[in-house]
């Protein structure tokens, strides 16, 4: 055999491509923002101990995820140069990595921080792995409505690492994250159809078809805009993050009324698609910046 038939040997950007690490820098700042939108100013050590858990504990959920799909990951384009399904790392390394970085995690957490907030980091860790990867993906177009809850737990755990306990605009901020996961995700599956139906997944264009993904993004959008302004709404913010939470908002709404009332041409580039996903993190990025400058200015 020679030295090029031989599997690659994994290196640290493998472990690092196992983390997930473009999607996680998202959850990472929404965890980060929570903490700091927290009425009480943390200890700068335990504040940064506190994001580096999310962030250790975002990259364990990501690379359990990508242990337990290597076979659907090989399936789809998007996914097949990562580590597991590309043959550069053995299966049993990255659920070690994954198990380890997780129990570090949630117990730095823990004899850092607080039992709050790694009872919680637990939870969204648990929540991705096993009721969204195991359980959902597989079975039902659903699966990311459901299994989306995991995502939008990190303003809570921020918020929880800085007071200790849980409140209302951390919960709103949950809700949020969790009403803009199916517009978010949508967008992106109705350019990612055909990656789903080689890997026999069930995402709602590959299942339902696209015209009732179109009008899925519309009707989550709407209580995700009331979610948006509701902090400010109910006097738990002020008007910097009033202003910018209508303005993007307003923005959002208008590129979901494209996408929800399209119709697929032949030959389509889905742009207005690919605009709304790019977009829906932008907003988010925005989102949570300006409340930490609402709180801070
Ligand atoms: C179950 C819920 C979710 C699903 C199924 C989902 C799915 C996806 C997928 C498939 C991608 C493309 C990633 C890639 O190219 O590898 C993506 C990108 C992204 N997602 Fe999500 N997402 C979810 C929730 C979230 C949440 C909660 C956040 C953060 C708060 C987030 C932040 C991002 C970011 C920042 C990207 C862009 C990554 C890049 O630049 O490549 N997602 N999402
Ligand atoms: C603090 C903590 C534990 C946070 C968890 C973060 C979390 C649940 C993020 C969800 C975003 C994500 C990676 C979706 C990918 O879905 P997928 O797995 O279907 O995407 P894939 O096809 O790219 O694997």
């Amino acid at each position: 055999m020679t030295a090029t038939t031989l599997p690659l040997p994994a290196d640290w950007r493998d472990f690092l491509a196992l983390t997930k690490p473009r999607v996680m820098t998202l959850v990472v700042f929404t965890g980060l923002c929570g903490m700091l939108a927290a009425p009480v100013l943390i200890d700068p050590i335990l504040g940064f101990t506190a994001i580096l858990c999310i962030a250790l504990g975002a990259g364990a959920a990501g690379a359990l995820n990508q242990w337990y799909e290597a076979d659907l990951d090989s399936k789809m384009k998007r996914t097949q140069g990562r580590p597991l399904p590309a043959g550069r790392m053995e299966r049993g390394s990255a659920l070690h990595f994954g198990v380890g970085l997780a129990a570090f995690s949630v117990i730095l957490m823990g004899l850092a921080n607080n039992v709050v907030a790694a009872g919680i980091l637990a939870v969204s860790i648990l929540f991705y792995v096993l009721i969204y990867t195991v359980w959902l993906k597989r079975r039902t177009p659903q699966n990311i409505v459901i299994g989306g809850a995991a995502g939008a737990f990190p303003p809570l755990i921020g918020w929880a690492a800085a007071t200790g306990d849980v409140a209302t605009l951390p919960v709103l901020l949950f809700v949020l994250v969790f009403l803009w996961t199916p517009p978010h995700f949508w967008a992106l599956a109705l350019f990612m159809k055909t990656d789903y139906a080689a890997a026999g997944v069930p995402m709602l264009p590959v299942v339902a078809g696209e015209r009732a993904t179109r009008t899925q993004i519309g009707l989550y959008t709407i209580p995700m805009a009331a979610a948006a302004i509701a902090p400010w709404a109910l006097g738990l913010t002020g008007a910097i993050y009033g202003w910018v939470a209508v303005a993007t908002t307003a923005v959002f709404a208008a590129m979901v009324v494209q996408v929800a009332t399209r119709r697929t041409q032949p030959n389509d580039t889905m742009r207005p698609e690919k605009r709304l996903f790019a977009y829906s993190i932008l907003y988010l990025f925005i989102l949570f910046g300006a409340l930490v400058a609402d709180r801070w200015i």
